[in-house]
């Protein structure tokens, strides 16, 4: 069985800028290609792995990752069999997590830690996995209505403001309010307001 090679985009240490883990250290792991086109795509350098470097787990792992806590990203990670990759990683003792658009199911085989998932719009706000937090873009189409959630406990429900537009802060911070009862989170990108990667 050839050894599964992925498309490594950056590897970079830097602060979990969103969601549930925000402010801690972590090490992403940007893997190219997605299967969605989202307008308000911050990473659209993400979506073509021609630069891509293609590399092993093993090679993956044998690079610079200082923190316990690994975030795979992209791009849609999913995209790749990331089995090989989480157990490189899991046998370095890391934490994994994964940053995924929720429109494929992911394998319990994979050893995955954490599941942030954030249903799109360009997905019809499809949600095919089982995820530990929930993070929706409140863009313009974005309602209450598109929220899957009996999928996470209480609390696990972000509202994350859409970078660069007061509207949607001022639409996330009604939408909050608007069911207390419903203890959703406003969610922000820590690492554009402090304005690293
Ligand atoms: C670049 S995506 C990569 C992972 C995966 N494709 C996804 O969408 O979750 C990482 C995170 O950034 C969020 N994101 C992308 N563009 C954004 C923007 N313009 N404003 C706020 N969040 C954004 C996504 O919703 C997702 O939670
Ligand atoms: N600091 C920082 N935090 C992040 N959280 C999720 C990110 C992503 O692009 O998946 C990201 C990112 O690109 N930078
Ligand atoms: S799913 Fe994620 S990576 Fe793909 S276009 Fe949307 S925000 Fe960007
Ligand atoms: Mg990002």
């Amino acid at each position: 069985m050839p050894e599964v090679k992925y498309p490594v985009v950056q590897i970079f240490t830097s602060i979990q800028g969103e969601g549930l883990h925000m402010g801690l250290p972590v090490t992403f792991i940007r893997l190219a290609g997605c299967n969605l086109r989202c307008t308000w795509c911050d990473t659209p350098q993400a979506f073509d792995s021609s630069q891509a470097r293609w590399q092993t787990a093993e090679e993956i792992v044998a690079q610079a990752i200082p923190t316990r806590l690994v975030v795979i990203t992209g791009g849609e990670p999913t995209l790749h069999d990331l089995g090989s990759l989480v157990e490189a990683l899991k046998k370095r003792h890391k934490y994994v997590a994964i940053e995924t658009n929720g429109t494929n199911e992911i394998p319990a085989a994979w050893g995955i830690d954490w599941i942030t998932a954030s249903p799109k719009p360009a997905s019809g706000y499809i949600l095919r996995c089982v995820p530990n937090e929930l993070k929706y873009v409140v863009d313009d189409a974005f309602n209450l209505e598109v929220i899957a959630w009996q999928a996470v406990p209480k609390g696990n429900i972000l509202l994350q403001v859409e970078s660069g537009r007061p509207e949607s802060a001022a639409k996330a911070y009604r939408l909050v309010l608007e069911r207390p009862d419903w203890e959703l989170r406003l969610g922000i990108q820590l690492h554009k307001v402090i304005a690293v990667e």
